[in-house]
């Protein structure tokens, strides 16, 4: 029998499980001492910033810099799922990027992570508008330490997929930014993802 490949359009994800080593995932979750964490907002096209709602979105954030070395995880996973499934045309690192801290109670419900950037000049393309194409969340945090909080994608067609192997720490999963996709509310203990974005051209 011959095996039909699904269209890359069919696949929603790329999940990698435990592949950051603790001490490295340790490591990320450092990178948050000292900063400030602001509660992340969701999208309000009347107004910059967005705005705050813990009916869809209960989450801590903390900014890197596209220049922090954690971004190369980011990139490295994004890159490689690229090239093995969807070959989008992107070009580099939405920064600054997030490191995310759910307590109890914390949680992030159905949405997409399509965002258009305005007009940037440092892409090899010029000034051109940039959208959010591959999204990555790297899990940081030991499966012990907290209860709830799962990462999980919707098909169009409504199927909720939940990836078991995505609990192990250090487990990454790489997704087109257009996929529904929501974290369960956290019940027990904190829950740290490093979380990042790859622009490119817009899609046209
Ligand atoms: O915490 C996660 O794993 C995902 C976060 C998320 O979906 C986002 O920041 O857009
Ligand atoms: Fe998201």
């Amino acid at each position: 029998m011959t095996q039909v490949m699904p269209s890359p359009r069919e696949i929603f994800s790329r999940v990698w499980s435990g592949v950051v080593p603790a001490d490295v995932c340790e490591a990320v979750i450092a990178e948050a001492t000292g900063v400030e964490a602001f509660e992340g907002t969701v999208v309000d096209r009347d107004r910059e910033g967005g705005r705050l709602d813990h009916n869809i979105r209960k989450t801590l954030t903390v900014g890197l810099d596209g220049g922090n070395w954690a971004s190369s995880l980011i990139v490295r996973y994004a890159d490689l799922a690229n090239q093995e499934i969807w070959n989008f045309d992107v070009n580099q690192l939405e920064s600054p990027f997030s490191l995310l801290r759910y307590e109890q109670g914390g949680h992030f419900d159905w949405h997409s992570d399509v965002l258009r950037e305005p007009a940037s000049s440092n892409t090899p393309f010029g000034p051109v508008p940039a959208e959010r194409k591959l999204s990555v969340t790297i899990n940081l945090s030991d499966p012990d330490d907290y209860d709830g909080g799962r990462f999980e994608v919707a098909t169009p067609h409504g199927k909720v997929i939940t990836s078991p192997e995505l609990a192990a720490r250090g487990s990454v999963v790489v997704f087109p930014s257009t996929v529904v996709h929501r974290v369960t509310p956290v019940t027990r203990g904190t829950r740290w993802a490093l979380v990042g974005w790859l622009l490119g051209p817009q899609l046209r």
